[in-house]
């Protein structure tokens, strides 16, 4: 589903990662451990195309990253990915309900239905007419989950998406992430500094200067 050969990156004379390389099956869950500031947030920038690697290559579902231009990108992200961003970017002037709904819209679809049982399930039922504004923080980041995966994306990407939630509605949220795995057999990529979420994963692995390297959930 997705595999990432020997990919670097800088920022201008500032190394992130040097030889980073990654497979991910369909089916399969996994953690991303790192320092704060090491590059995981990059690394899913880049598996998403909206970040440009130094040099290696991202291939999504047969398809590379280095052979598509913007619009092909944005197509494959669309029909493809799901991503929870660390900020959220539930966007301010739609609806709840119609945050969570965007995805389908995109690629033509409408399922009200779909959107009301992913708002119950991150914990939100009832709020889908509420202006994000009227949301906490952790409800915008249930937002920000339930339409990550609304379209069923072979691949979600999860910048700590429980990062603002207490160990109830995380726990909650990570039940929702799994089913997609287990049960629809999406790939998932999981940013976490969190002990529980790392315990829910296939593999944990730690992202340092070199690359990625296995590790144990701490
Ligand atoms: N657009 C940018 N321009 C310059 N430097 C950047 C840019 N984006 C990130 N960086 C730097 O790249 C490094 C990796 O940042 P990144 O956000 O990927 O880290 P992270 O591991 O996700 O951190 P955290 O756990 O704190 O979210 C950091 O040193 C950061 O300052």
């Amino acid at each position: 589903m997705l595999h990432i050969d020997h990919l670097a990156k800088s920022f201008g004379d500032t190394p992130v990662f040097r030889d980073l390389s990654l497979d991910l099956a369909r089916g399969e869950f996994v953690a991303l451990l790192g320092e704060s500031g090491v590059g995981k947030s990059t690394l899913l920038n880049c598996i998403a195309g909206l970040e440009d690697a130094d040099a290696g290559r991202v291939v999504i579902d047969g398809r590379d990253l280095a052979t598509l231009d913007d619009d092909g990108r944005a197509r494959l992200r669309r029909q493809t990915l799901g991503f929870v961003f660390q900020a959220f970017h539930v966007l301010p002037h739609l609806s709840v309900a119609d945050n969570v709904g965007l995805p389908l819209r995109l690629l033509g679809r409408h399922d009200p239905a779909r959107v009301d049982a992913l708002l119950q399930a991150v914990g939100l039922g009832g709020l889908g007419a509420r202006a994000p504004a009227q949301l906490s923080g952790g409800q915008l980041q249930r937002v920000a989950i339930a339409r990550a995966v609304v379209h069923r994306p072979a691949l979600i990407l999860a910048d700590e998406p429980t990062g603002n939630l207490d160990p109830t509605t995380a726990a909650r949220v990570l039940d929702l992430l799994q089913v997609q795995v287990r049960e629809h057999g999406c790939a998932c990529l999981l940013v976490t500094h969190a002990e529980a979420a790392a315990a829910r994963a296939d593999r944990v692995l730690q992202v340092t200067a070199m690359g990625l390297r296995s590790a144990v959930a701490a």
